[in-house]
């Protein structure tokens, strides 16, 4: 169906795992005997329409990468691992720059959310196709407040409008290179990749994503993340009673 269509991944994973407070990146890190960081990737080499995948890593964890990741899993289609930099942004910021020339679809997607599901991404490259950019993401469950000075809340947006962005965020090659670099010439930093897009007028879509799809951050999330995969068939047969929407 997309198959007119190049479609490479960024997967960042050159980040600083402060907040997991790990000796190691926390991308390393086993979930059921395999590396976070490999359970990721899979994902995407399972999806048919994924031509090719660019890892970013730490300089100095990219011969880890390459032998203990991608060589030790077999996967056919991370045909780059390339240097991270500072900030997330200048992370993918590398990825990008090392694409296929033939690039034309662009899936930003990061390292420590192992859970995404290959339904999810080809739903993010559909919105691509039909509306250039779009980010996946689930509808927020909590209330949501805006908090001021001295912890003061400042007001409490309509639940209904608000979505928490996970990963993959999507676009034509064309928006997000053009992104990125007008990100460079304003300063601007954002705190993901379709901030980056929206604030040149692009409109980027929301695509209805997944609970699962945790980003792992501190340490109970591995207790989570852990007993996702032991459970999985539990969670599955149960599906029809999860509520997933509004
Ligand atoms: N300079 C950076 C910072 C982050 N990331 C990646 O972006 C993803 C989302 O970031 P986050 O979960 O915040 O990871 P860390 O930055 O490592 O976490 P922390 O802020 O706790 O240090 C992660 O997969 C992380 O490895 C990256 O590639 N390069
Ligand atoms: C891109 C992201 O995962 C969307 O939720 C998130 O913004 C990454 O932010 P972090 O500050 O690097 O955790």
């Amino acid at each position: 169906m997309y198959k007119n269509y190049y479609v490479s991944v960024v997967i960042a994973a050159a980040g600083m795992s402060n907040r997991m407070g790990s000796k190691i990146n926390k991308q390393f890190i086993s979930i059921n005997n395999k590396p976070i960081l490999a359970h990721t990737i899979e994902r995407f080499e399972k999806c048919r329409y994924i031509d090719e995948i660019i890892v970013v890593a730490k300089e100095e964890e990219i011969d880890y990468c390459k032998k203990e990741i991608v060589k030790r899993y077999g996967f056919k289609k991370v045909v780059n691992i390339i240097r991270g930099g500072r900030e997330r942004q200048d992370s993918v910021y590398n990825g990008i720059l090392a694409l296929n020339e033939k690039s034309n679809i662009v899936l930003i997607h990061d390292g420590a959310r192992p859970f995404v599901k290959v339904e999810n991404i080809v739903d993010g490259i559909k919105g691509v196709v039909e509306n250039g950019a779009c980010v996946v993401g689930v509808p927020v469950k909590d209330t949501i407040k805006v908090v001021g000075e001295n912890k003061a809340i400042e007001n409490t947006p309509q639940r209904s409008l608000i979505w928490a962005a996970q990963t993959p965020q999507c676009f034509w090659h064309h928006i997000i290179i053009n992104g990125y670099q007008k990100a460079i010439e304003d300063n601007f930093v954002g705190t993901d990749d379709s901030s980056i897009v929206e604030r040149l007028g692009y409109e980027v879509k929301m695509v209805m994503g997944s609970y699962e799809n945790i980003k792992i951050t501190t340490p109970e999330d591995l207790i989570v993340a852990e007993s996702m995969l032991k459970d999985k068939d539990i969670i599955y047969k149960r599906r029809e009673f999860v509520f997933q929407g509004r």
